[in-house]
């Protein structure tokens, strides 16, 4: 059976030149509507190759709570330097929650990669178009549900939303699924039907394609 810490020794960044690690470690961007099963595919994923793979930390614009260090959970900034920061385009992405601000900045992923890991990023489309306009160069996975009865029933099952929030969700899932379909927004398409076979196909890309 394969063994990726067989195959693949990760690479000393001493030895490395800022110039090949964004390539060698090309982060991968993982897009699908909520509920499709991005987290559980990407539990398993990050469980199997832990060594190998890394999250960036984002930034926060709430206040640390007791235990939280700068730079581990988040890093913590004041809104004035965020709200900057987001229209210098430092950002890949970000929202607000309970009157904060919370992103994921290009400097971050560039934080993990120069560690020699490949950055896992869990985005929606918007984070995917800016993506594909920085020097980062992702592989784009857009996973999606069987079909969207099937989606609401695992969001349903999941338990986690209130119905405004499925309904919203749903709304938002047709055009995430447009996008995801269309030829060449991504490099792969899983269809999460049997959770076994979804992870496989990307597994199987994570180990054919992204680690060489
Ligand atoms: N192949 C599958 N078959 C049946 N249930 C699944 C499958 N994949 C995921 N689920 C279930 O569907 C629900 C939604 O999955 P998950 O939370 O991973 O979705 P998500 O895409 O990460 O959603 P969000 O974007 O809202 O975080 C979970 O309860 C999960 O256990």
């Amino acid at each position: 059976m394969f063994s990726a810490s067989k195959r693949y020794i990760l690479p000393s960044t001493r030895h490395w030149t800022t110039a090949i690690i964004p390539m060698a470690c090309r982060p991968l961007v993982i897009c699908g509507p909520s509920g499709c099963g991005k987290s559980t595919i990407l539990r398993q994923l990050m469980e199997e190759f832990s060594d190998l793979l890394g999250f960036s930390i984002s930034h926060t614009t709430r206040k640390p709570r007791p235990g939280e260090e700068n730079g581990r959970e988040y890093y913590f900034v004041d809104r004035d330097t965020m709200e900057k920061a987001i229209e210098n385009g430092e950002f890949i992405e970000y929202t607000e929650f309970s009157g904060n601000l919370y992103g994921t900045s290009k400097k971050a992923v560039k934080e993990v990669q120069s560690q020699g890991k490949i950055c896992i990023l869990e985005v929606e489309i918007e984070g995917v178009k800016n993506l594909k306009k920085t020097d980062l160069c992702p592989r784009y996975v857009f996973v999606k549900p069987p079909n969207l009865d099937i989606l609401e029933k695992r969001l349903r099952g999941r338990a986690t939303e209130s119905e405004e929030s499925i309904q919203k969700r749903l709304k938002q899932s047709k055009m995430e699924m447009d996008y995801g379909e269309t030829p060449g927004n991504f490099d792969l398409v899983v269809v999460n039907d049997d959770i076994k076979e979804a992870y496989k196909s990307l597994r199987d890309f994570l180990v054919e394609v992204i680690i060489v």
